[in-house]
C-alpha cells in the first residue's frame, strides 16, 4: 500500500508568466492518491512535519524522500506539459529534409501513420514514446495518434500502464488526403466514438482522456466538422488541431472555405473553440483573430523547434501573452525532431530573440525576449492551462497533483557544468542556495545544457513513473 509521503528539498516552480519561486529545505506531504497535502518552508523534519499535519498519521505510516542525503545538487520542478505531440510520427524524429507542411505531409508523414494500423507496429512505436518522454520528465501530454480506432485505444492502454497523463486524440480526416489514409465521414464517427467510449468506460483511468481532433481545416468536411463541434459540446471533450501553421496552408484554407472570414473563424463556424480547444502553431494570425481566440478562450501550443524545422515561421508569443491568451509548449513531433519540453523551452526563447533581432525599437525588442523563467512558465503552468488543468496540475500548491521531476544538475554524465562559487553555500547535508539570482543562474545553465540525463526521477499523481518498470 502506497504510504502518506513526505518530499524534502527545494521546490522550484512558476506561479504567474516570468515569476520564479524558490522554497528552500521545504518539506511537502503527498497522500497516497497523489494529491499534494502540506507544504512547509524551512522546515527542519519533514516527518514531524506529516505527523503535525495529521496527528493520527503513525511514523511507520509515513516515508520520507529527503533529497539532501542524495550527492548532487538537486531541486523538484513540476512536470513538463507537452501540448502537441504526434506520438505516430516519433519514427521519423530528426526526418524532414527540406520539406515544408504540405510537402512533408504527403512524402513522410501520412505514409508512416498509416502503417500504425498494424497493433505490433504501433505497440513498439507507442512503448518507445513513453520511454523517451517521461525519461524527459513530461507528465501530461496531448497525444495525436492515426486515424485507426484500435491502435489509439493502445495508446490509450501504454500511456495508463506507465503511468502518465494523458489526451488521446484518435486523428479524423475524410477529405484531401491520400487514399491509403483516409475515412469517410461515417467511419470516422464511429471510430471517434468508439476511442472515447473506450477511454471513458473501459478504461477508467482518470488520468487518461479523449481527445477530439480533426487534423486541420483542408482535411476535415464540413459536416465532419459540424459533427466534431457538436460531439465536443454534447459530451463535453476537449479539442486539439492546427491553426496558421505555413503560408501555402493559409491559401489553401481561404479556396476550401470562402465563406469564413479566416483560418480561425472556419473552426470557430464549426463550434471547434472552446475553452477546452488547443490550436498548435498560430503563426500568422490576424488581430481579429487573436481577439476571437481570447474571446473563445481556446490555448495555442506553440512548437518552435517544428516551426523552424519545416521553415513555417516565428510564432509571435508575446504577442499573443500580451493580449492574454493561454500559450504552453509542444514538441510536435515529427515536425519537431526533439521529445523534450526542455529543449522546446529553449529553441522558444531563441525564437523569441530572432523576432527581437527585427525589431529596430530597442524597448520594443527587449519586450519581445521571453526570459528562462517565462519558458520554463510555459513548460509547465502554461501547458497546463491550455489543457484546462491549472487547478490540478502546473505548480506545487496544496490541493494540487504531485506532477514532477526531480531534477539533479551534477548526475551521472550531466552536460551542466556547476562550479564551487555558483551555489552559495554547502552544507553537510548537501548543496544549498541562499541567493535568488544565483539559483537563476542554475536554472539558465539546466535549460541551455542540461538535458535527460539531468532528470532523475519523475512522479505523476504521486506515483513514480520513471525510472519505472515496464
Ligand atoms: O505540424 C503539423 N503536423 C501534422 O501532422 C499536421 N497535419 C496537418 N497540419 C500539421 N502540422
Ligand atoms: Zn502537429
Amino acid at each position: 500500500m502506497t504510504k502518506f509521503r513526505v518530499f524534502y528539498g527545494t521546490f522550484v516552480d512558476t506561479p504567474a508568466l516570468g515569476q520564479l519561486r524558490i522554497r528552500a529545505r521545504t518539506s511537502l506531504g503527498v497522500s497516497p492518491d497523489g494529491t499534494i497535502q502540506f507544504i512547509k518552508a524551512e522546515s527542519q523534519n519533514p516527518l514531524q512535519d506529516a505527523m503535525d499535519f495529521d496527528k493520527s498519521l503513525k511514523p511507520w505510516e509515513i516515508s520520507v524522500i529527503d533529497t539532501f542525503q542524495h550527492q548532487g545538487f538537486t531541486f523538484f520542478f513540476p512536470g513538463f506539459i507537452d501540448t502537441h505531440v504526434h506520438a505516430s510520427q516519433y519514427p521519423n524524429a530528426g526526418i524532414f529534409g527540406s520539406s515544408t507542411l504540405l510537402d512533408w505531409l504527403e512524402t513522410y508523414t501520412f505514409p508512416l501513420e498509416a502503417g500504425l494500423k498494424d497493433i505490433d507496429h504501433a505497440r513498439k512505436i507507442y512503448s518507445r514514446v513513453l520511454d523517451k518522454t517521461l525519461a524527459h520528465g513530461t507528465t501530461t501530454a496531448s497525444y495525436y495518434t492515426t486515424i485507426d480506432a484500435n491502435s489509439s485505444n493502445l495508446m490509450a492502454d501504454i500511456c495508463a500502464q506507465r503511468g502518465q497523463r494523458a489526451f488521446i486524440g484518435k486523428v479524423c480526416m475524410d477529405q484531401n488526403s491520400p487514399d491509403y489514409y483516409i475515412e469517410s465521414l461515417s467511419d470516422c464517427q464511429h471510430s471517434l466514438q468508439k476511442v472515447v467510449n473506450y477511454i471513458r468506460e473501459e478504461l477508467k483511468d482518470d488520468k487518461i482522456k479523449p481527445i477530439v481532433t480533426p487534423r486541420f481545416a483542408p482535411t476535415c468536411s464540413k459536416e465532419l466538422m459540424t459533427w466534431l463541434g457538436k460531439i465536443a459540446h454534447d459530451q463535453d471533450l476537449h479539442i486539439q488541431t492546427h491553426l496558421s501553421e505555413n503560408k501555402n496552408e493559409l491559401k489553401w484554407v481561404k479556396e476550401l472555405f470562402p465563406e469564413c472570414e479566416s483560418y480561425s473563424d472556419v473552426y470557430d463556424s464549426y463550434n471547434l473553440l472552446t475553452n477546452k480547444t488547443v490550436l498548435a502553431h498560430c503563426i500568422h494570425l490576424s488581430d481579429k483573430e487573436i481577439d476571437l481566440i481570447k474571446e473563445r478562450e481556446s490555448g495555442v501550443s506553440h512548437c518552435p523547434i517544428s516551426n523552424s524545422s519545416i521553415t513555417s515561421g516565428e510564432c509571435e508569443v508575446r504577442r499573443l501573452l500580451d493580449h492574454g491568451i493561454k500559450v504552453g509548449l509542444g514538441t510536435d513531433l515529427s515536425g519537431g525532431y526533439d521529445v523534450s519540453i526542455l529543449a522546446t523551452a529553449r529553441q522558444a526563447l531563441l525564437v523569441s530573440r530572432h523576432l527581437a533581432m527585427k525589431e529596430v525599437d530597442a524597448k520594443k525588442q527587449e519586450h519581445l525576449k521571453l526570459s528562462v523563467n517565462d519558458v520554463l512558465y510555459l513548460s509547465s503552468l502554461g501547458g497546463a492551462q491550455v489543457l484546462a488543468m491549472d487547478q490540478q496540475v502546473g505548480t506545487f500548491e496544496v490541493g494540487k497533483q504531485f506532477d514532477t521531476q526531480l531534477i539533479d544538475l551534477e548526475s551521472a554524465g550531466s552536460r551542466v557544468d556547476v562550479f564551487d562559487w555558483q551555489y552559495t553555500k554547502w552544507t553537510d547535508e548537501g548543496r544549498d542556495i541562499e541567493n535568488t539570482k544565483l539559483f537563476e543562474d542554475l536554472l539558465a545553465k539546466w535549460l541551455f545544457t542540461g538535458d535527460d540525463r539531468n532528470t532523475v526521477r519523475v512522479w505523476v499523481g504521486g506515483k513514480q513513473v520513471f525510472p519505472g518498470t515496464k
